[in-house]
């Protein structure tokens, strides 16, 4: 499995190929499946039994070699398939900058969205391909795949910014994005 590159770093050039999805040359990548995402989702008996039942890869990150390392900026290419727990939308984990850096976010494929909590407002981004969204510092973020296919981003960020993920689990991401007949919905966090 390739690696992150060492700092300090020799300038290099990174083919981003939008339409399948990648960045050459490849670091790691990151595979999060159901069981990586506890607590998360509101219902957890049916949380308990999607992890019983196979525990399917909800998202991957694709990441360049750059590493996450202060004063690198870092990019990744974010994966989530469609699918839903007891209605809710599949997302990622979402997490806080303990440190309050921006990152910014480009669709690529799919139809998603991003939420975003800062302990008191809640804002939704939609995200379509070519929509860049903004996350600025002092907002946790999550993303989440409100269409019929997969949906993946591009993600360009900070590398000392760091993920807090103990922050959504205390404070939650203000909404819940639910699946609906005709599309989705945002919900109040303990719906
Ligand atoms: O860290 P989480 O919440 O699992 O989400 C993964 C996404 O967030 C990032 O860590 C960037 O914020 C990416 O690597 C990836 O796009």
């Amino acid at each position: 499995m390739p690696d992150f590159a060492t700092p300090p770093i020799s300038p290099f050039a990174i083919r981003f190929d939008a339409e399948a999805a990648t960045l050459s040359p490849e670091g790691p990548t990151l595979e999060r499946r159901m069981s990586d995402l506890e607590g998360l989702f509101a219902d957890h008996d049916a949380w308990q039994a999607a992890v019983a039942d196979g525990d399917p890869v909800v998202y991957r990150v694709q990441s360049s070699p750059v590493p996450e390392a202060d004063r690198e900026l870092p990019q990744s290419i974010t994966t989530i398939e469609r699918g839903t727990t007891a209605g809710e939308c599949w997302m990622t984990k979402g997490h806080q900058h303990p440190n309050h850096q921006g990152e910014i976010y480009l669709a690529l494929h799919g139809t998603g969205g991003l939420l975003m909590f800062d302990g008191d407002r809640v804002e939704w981004l939609d995200m379509t391909p070519g929509t860049i969204g903004y996350i600025p510092p002092g907002w946790a973020h999550r993303s989440v795949n409100v269409g019929d296919e997969p949906y993946s981003f591009l993600a360009v960020y900070p590398g000392g910014a760091g993920h807090d993920y103990g922050w959504v689990l205390e404070h939650g991401m203000g909404n819940r994005i639910h699946r609906t007949g005709d599309g989705f919905a945002l919900r109040p966090y303990s719906a």
